[in-house]
């Protein structure tokens, strides 16, 4: 009996899969050293290649129907290691306590949540390689316009994302609404941006900076309580129009506004 897909679950498992599954090991260079995470293996299509190709594969899928399958599938594999569980409530510490390198078809239901918590397990993750909707791939990989958001930030403070290719969503089954893309988040290794200003007071300042995407920087970052004219002077000091929106913003101009109003 073939398995029957679950919507709430993100479960649109990759059909045309030689093409596809080929790009996705050539752009990732998985190698034989690798420690791999996959998040959400569903029936094990990818799961097979990275098996292949590295040295161990940590798959974590929630859908206890899938489990059986993939037991059947891999479990003689002495390099496959399935965690039945949520990801989002994966301890990093105890359960992979190890450096990983992340290639997965992610549900993207979840996508934003993923990525924060590898963010947030950096010290286990330097490199991303991940599947996700074509408009979050732009969104996040975006240099400049409207696409730029609070997330594409939060990838630029931590590493440097890149689109890597796009899979159109008739390669799916079901086939979505949307078509997907591949891209890459590599984390940097060095704490710099860290370093220069704290995790806490840069996320203050952009999460206020887009609180209304239709407003500019100056009623924006006023309402962290800052009166307007001493927001539109330290604008001035950074050198920023106060009238520009927060997408039109570099990283690099943001921390340097964020310098100035915390001098
Ligand atoms: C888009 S499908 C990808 C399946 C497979 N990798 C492929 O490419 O054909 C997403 C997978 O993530 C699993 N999943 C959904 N939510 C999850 C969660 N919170 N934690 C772990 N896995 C999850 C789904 O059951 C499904 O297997």
């Amino acid at each position: 009996m073939s398995f029957k897909h679950k919507k709430k679950f993100g479960q649109n498992f990759l059909t045309n899969q030689g093409e596809v599954l080929k790009q996705i090991m050539e752009v990732s260079g998985v190698e034989e050293t690798d420690v791999i995470l996959e998040i959400g293996p569903g029936e094990g299509a990818l799961t097979e290649l990275l098996l292949e190709a590295s040295s161990k594969v940590n798959c974590v899928e929630i859908d206890r129907d899938l489990e059986k399958i993939l037991i059947k599938k891999f479990d003689e594999n002495p390099k496959f290691n399935l965690i039945m569980q949520d990801v989002l409530t994966v301890d990093f510490d105890k359960q992979i306590g190890e450096k990983v390198k992340v290639v997965a078809n992610i549900p993207y239901y979840i996508t934003s949540p993923i990525i924060n918590k590898l963010i947030e397990n950096r010290k286990y993750v330097d490199e991303i390689y991940i599947m996700v909707q074509k408009e979050v791939a732009e969104r996040i990989c975006a240099k400049s316009g409207k696409e730029r958001s609070t997330l594409t930030l939060a990838v630029e403070y931590f590493g440097d994302a890149e689109y890597l290719f796009t899979i159109p969503k008739e390669f799916f089954q079901p086939v979505p609404k949307v078509d997907s893309a591949f891209m890459s988040i590599k984390l940097r290794k060095d704490n710099s941006r860290i370093e220069e200003i704290p995790e806490d007071t840069f996320f203050k300042y952009v999460k206020a900076s887009f609180s209304n995407k239709r407003k500019n920087l100056i009623n924006n970052i006023s309402t962290l309580g800052i009166p307007k004219d001493i927001v539109r002077e330290k604008l001035e000091q950074a050198e920023i129009d106060g009238k520009r929106r927060a997408e039109t913003l570099s990283i690099d101009e943001f921390m340097n506004l964020i310098k100035v109003f915390e001098k």
